[in-house]
C-alpha cells in the first residue's frame, strides 16, 4: 500500500522504515527541514541501534521517501500515519497543537477517500476530535476515516519491538478500516486486537501506568530490602519466576525517565482529574518515582556527610541505555540535586554527549571518556547501564578517583567490584558488599 507517515521522531521513522521492509511504499513528511534534509542522505537523527541500516537499504530499493511537502506526502497516500509529539503542556495534559496542526493541514490536503491512523500517545477523545477537525479544513468533497493504532515500541530496540511485538492495537468502530489495517501489518504476523476508539486510546496509557507501577513497585521492595538484609534481585527473579508477575520491569534502580512514562503517568492522572475520578495507585508510583529519583543523592549525603566540593562524576546521561534521548532523564534531575548540595559534578556518557550541553546546567563539566570523568573524583554515581560499565574490565577504571566510591544507581557492575579491595560499592537493594546468590537448579542443570 501506498502510505504517508507525518513526523519522523522516533516513533514516525521506525515505523517508516519498518512499514517500507514489510513492503509498502512509504513517504514520510516532517515540518523540520534539516531532519529532512538528513533523512533523504540517509542520516539518522538520533541513535537507534539497527534503523540507519535499515534506513539505507530501503532506500535503496526505493520505498522509503522524504519530504517537507504534505500535499506531495498525501497525494496518492491509502492511508495517512500520524506520529508526531504530544508532549506534556504547561497544565500537565498532552499539548495536542501538533496535532491540531496536522489535522488542519490533512483536511486542507487530500483529494481523495483516505485512511488517517493515529499513533501518538493522545487522550481519550482526541482522535474523534481530530476527526471533526479534519471534516472542518476539507477542501475536497472526500471520505476520511480516522483510527487509533497507539505505538507500543521502546526506545534502544524501536525495530525489533517492531517486529516482534506483542500486540497491535486498532480502535475504529469501521470494520472496513479494521480490515485494511490488518492488511498493512499482517506480514509482521502479530496478534491484532480490535477495539473502540476510546478503548483503543485508553489501552495506550494504562499500559504505560501498569509498566511504571511495576517499577515503582520493586523501587519500593527494593529499599525495603536494603533495610531488611534482603537482595533485590534474588527477589525480583524469584517474584518474576510466577508467570502471573512476569519477570519483566522489575529491574530496581533510580526510577523511571524519558519521553513517555512520566508524560503518560501525568496525563493518565489529570484526565483522572478532569472527569472526577482519582487514581490514588498511580499518584503515589508517582510520588515513588520522585523520591527514588534522589535516592543515589540521599545515600551520597549521608555516606559523606556533607557533599560540598565534592567531586562527583555522573556515569551515563541518556534516560536509559541504547538512545541518546535524554528527555526527562534521571540524570537531570540528579545533576541539580548534586549541584545544590554544593557537589562539584562532572559527567561522561557514550552517545548522548550530543545532547548533554541542552539538558544539563552550565556548572556540570563534560569528558569525552569514562577515565577522564573518574580522574580525581571522590564518588561515581552510575545512573544509565550502558555496556561499557558493566564490563569487568571497567572496574580497574574507577582506580583513577580519589576515593572509589561508586553508587550504583542500576545495578549494573559486575559482581567483580566487589572482589576489588579498593572499590566501596554502594548498590540498590542490596547491603554492601553483597553478592547476588540466586541460581535455580533446573537452570543449573540445564548448563551442565
Ligand atoms: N518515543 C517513543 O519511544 C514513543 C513515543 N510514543 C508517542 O508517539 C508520539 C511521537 O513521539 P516521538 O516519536 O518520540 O516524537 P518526537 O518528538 O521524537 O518527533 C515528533 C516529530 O514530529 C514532527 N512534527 C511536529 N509537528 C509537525 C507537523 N505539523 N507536520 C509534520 N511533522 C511535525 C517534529 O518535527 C518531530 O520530528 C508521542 O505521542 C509519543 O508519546 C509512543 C510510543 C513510543
Ligand atoms: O510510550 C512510550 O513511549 C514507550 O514507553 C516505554 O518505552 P521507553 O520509554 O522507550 O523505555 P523503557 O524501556 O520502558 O524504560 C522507561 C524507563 O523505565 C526504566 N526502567 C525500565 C524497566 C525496569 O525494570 N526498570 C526501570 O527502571 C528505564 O530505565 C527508563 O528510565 C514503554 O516500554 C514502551 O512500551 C512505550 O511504547
Amino acid at each position: 500500500m501506498r502510505i504517508a507517515i507525518v513526523g519522523t521522531g522516533y516513533v514516525g521513522l521506525v515505523t517508516g522504515v519498518c512499514l517500507a521492509k514489510i513492503g509498502h511504499q512509504v513517504t514520510c513528511v516532517d515540518v523540520d527541514e534539516d531532519k529532512i534534509a538528513q533523512l533523504s542522505s540517509g542520516e539518522v537523527p538520533f541513535y537507534e541501534p539497527g534503523l540507519g541500516e535499515m534506513l539505507d537499504q530501503q532506500r535503496k530499493e526505493k520505498r522509503i521517501a522524504f519530504t517537507v511537502n504534505p500535499g506531495a506526502a498525501f497525494a496518492n497516500a491509502e492511508a495517512i500515519f500520524i506520529a508526531v509529539g504530544t508532549p506534556q503542556g504547561i497544565d500537565g495534559m498532552p499539548d495536542l497543537q501538533a496535532l491540531i496542526t496536522v489535522a488542519q493541514t490533512i483536511g486542507r490536503h487530500v483529494q481523495h477517500d483516505v485512511i488517517v491512523v493515529i499513533k501518538s500517545t493522545v487522550p481519550i477523545g482526541t482522535n474523534t476530535f481530530l476527526a471533526q477537525i479534519i471534516a472542518e479544513h476539507l477542501v475536497h468533497p472526500v471520505s476520511v476515516r480516522v483510527a487509533s493504532n497507539p505505538e507500543f515500541l521502546r526506545e534502544g530496540s524501536a525495530v525489533y519491538d517492531t517486529f516482534h511485538g506483542d500486540r497491535i492495537v486498532i480502535g475504529t468502530d469501521d470494520a472496513e478500516v479494521a480490515g485494511i489495517l490488518a492488511a498493512i501489518y499482517e506480514p509482521l504476523h502479530i496478534p491484532i486486537l480490535h477495539t473502540d476508539i476510546r478503548s483503543a486510546e485508553m489501552i495506550k496509557y494504562a499500559s504505560n501506568a501498569f509498566l511504571a507501577t511495576k517499577i515503582s513497585f520493586i523501587n519500593e521492595i527494593a529499599n525495603l530490602c536494603e533495610s531488611l538484609g534482603a537482595t533485590i534481585e534474588d527477589v525480583a527473579r524469584g517474584m518474576g519466576m510466577d508467570q502471573r508477575i512476569g519477570e519483566k520491569f522489575l529491574r530496581a534502580g533510580i526510577g523511571y525517565g524519558g519521553s513517555c512514562f512520566p508524560k503518560d503517568v501525568k496525563a493518565l492522572l489529570g484526565m483522572a482529574e478532569l472527569s472526577g475520578d482519582q487514581l490514588q495507585i498511580l499518584q503515589a508510583v508517582e510520588r515513588v518515582n520522585r523520591k527514588q529519583q534522589m535516592r543515589l543523592v540521599e545515600k551520597a549525603a549521608s555516606r559523606f556527610g556533607d557533599l560540598r566540593g565534592k567531586r562527583i562524576a555522573l556515569l551515563g546521561l541518556s534516560f536509559k541505555p541504547d538512545t541518546d534521548d535524554m528527555r526527562e532523564a534521571p540524570s537531570l534531575g540528579i545533576a541539580a540535586a548534586l549541584l545544590e548540595h554544593g557537589a562539584q559534578v562532572v559527567a561522561y556518557d557514550p552517545v548522548s554527549m550530543n545532547h548533554a550541553r541542552t539538558y544539563l546546567p552550565a556548572q556540570v563539566e563534560l569528558f569525552e571518556s569514562a577515565e577522564q570523568a573518574l580522574a580525581g573524583a571522590d564518588a561515581a554515581f552510575v545512573l544509565t547501564e550502558w555496556q561499557e560499565f558493566t564490563l569487568p574490565a571497567f572496574v580497574p577504571k574507577l582506580r583513577a578517583m580519589r576515593e572509589a566510591v561508586v553508587f550504583d544507581g542500576r545495578n549494573c557492575l559486575h559482581d567483580s567490584v566487589l572482589e576489588d579491595d579498593a572499590v566501596e560499592y554502594h548498590p540498590i537493594g542490596r547491603q554492601l558488599g553483597k553478592k547476588l546468590v540466586t541460581t535455580s537448579f533446573h537452570e543449573k542443570g540445564r548448563e551442565r
